[in-house]
């Protein structure tokens, strides 16, 4: 649905030339809820704009739905912004305008007839539950109930992609959840493609199906959420599914436990979660294994299971209960002090 290739930003300021992207290259799927995650600075936003060409790349292609957009003149590159949705971290609502008409004044300006306006409206604001607060003004709404119009608005437009910049940052968590789910309903019930930027790890572990991990203005890392969940390779990746998921072990009690046998972490998917496992190790091996703490991570369509788990007995037999861990299909990642 959209493809990014080698895509490079320059931004020149006076005497200052920042690379905001770098040959970046991504293919988003049709149907898919796509993130990319980085910190502050990242080039994310600079990425999502590439996107709809609200910022040119300075080298580089982007194709949307087959086209380059690079080449499109002015009348095509309006029809093709009308496929392409976005939403906002500040919402960007009219103020002096009531629900109802940041809806339509869009749609009016795009040319389309009164009569389909009111239907969409309806229909949008339906969608996204607000169909009773059709008169309210902006400053009358919640920061969750101005999104849920920013949704509406973009989705009035019927496009086939809508890109979501950092559109839940500001809210609370609970709203966040509630904005999420809404995300995730747009996209099974309507089929809208979703690309997303955010620095929140919790937005890609609730919705998206794939994910790109963005440092100054480089995609480092990409893949499937399940696999940069349960194998990270690059240390930002680390940084941010541990800061997350993992258990922080106070200092007296991880030395304390490692002068007395080995930790585990293990990272449990799909059928291996069924295992007896650890019975096994006790059995087989001759390894005596207790669970320090425990936890469940709920991925989009599936939940992995993490135990960080202590194991007493001779090195070498602990080495063989680790190869029949991950002979299980189980995922272990030793804990060093
Ligand atoms: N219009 C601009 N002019 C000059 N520099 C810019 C411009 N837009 C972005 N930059 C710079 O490009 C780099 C990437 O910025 P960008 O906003 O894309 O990052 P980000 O990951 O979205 O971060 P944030 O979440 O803080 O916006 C930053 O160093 C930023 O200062």
């Amino acid at each position: 649905m959209i493809q990014l290739q080698n895509v490079s930003k320059t931004f020149v300021t006076g005497k200052n030339k920042i690379e905001a992207l770098n040959d970046v290259s991504l293919e988003i799927q049709k149907g898919e809820i796509f993130g990319v995650i980085g910190y502050s600075g990242a080039g994310k936003s600079t990425l999502i704009r590439c996107v709809n060409l609200l910022e040119h790349p300075t080298s580089g292609y982007v194709f949307v739905d087959g086209t380059d957009i690079g080449g499109l003149g002015s009348n095509d590159l309006r029809k093709l912004r009308r496929k392409i949705g976005m939403i906002f971290q500040g919402y960007n609502l009219l103020e002096t305008a009531n629900v109802y008409d940041n809806i339509a004044i869009p749609l009016k300006l795009a040319g389309v007839p009164k009569k389909v306006i009111k239907e969409r409206a309806a229909k949008y604001l339906e969608i996204v539950g607000l169909q009773d607060r059709s008169q309210a003004f902006p400053s009358q709404l919640s920061g969750g109930q101005k999104q849920r119009v920013a949704i509406a608005r973009a989705l009035a437009h019927e496009p086939e992609v809508l890109l979501s910049d950092e559109a839940t940052s500001a809210l609370d968590p609970a709203t966040t959840d509630s904005i999420l789910e809404l995300l995730l309903k747009v996209n099974r019930e309507l089929g809208i493609t979703i690309f997303l930027i955010t620095h929140e790890l919790n937005v890609i572990q609730r919705i998206c199906d794939r994910v790109a991990v963005m440092e100054k203005g480089r995609i480092i890392e990409q893949g499937s959420v399940v696999d940069i969940f349960t194998k990270p390779r690059e240390p930002l990746t680390k940084q941010f599914v541990r800061n997350e998921s993992r258990f922080k072990i106070p200092d007296p009690l991880l030395k304390e436990l490692l002068s007395t046998g080995e930790l585990v972490n293990l990272t449990f998917l799909g059928e291996s979660a069924k295992d007896p496992a650890l019975a096994t190790l006790a059995r087989k091996f001759d390894v005596l294994p207790s669970i320090i703490a425990g936890g469940i991570d709920q991925l989009k369509d599936q939940s992995i299971g993490n135990l960080l788990v202590h194991l007493k007995g001779e090195t070498g037999k602990i080495r063989d209960a680790v190869d029949f861990l991950q002979s299980e299909h189980i995922i272990v990642e030793e804990v060093i002090g």
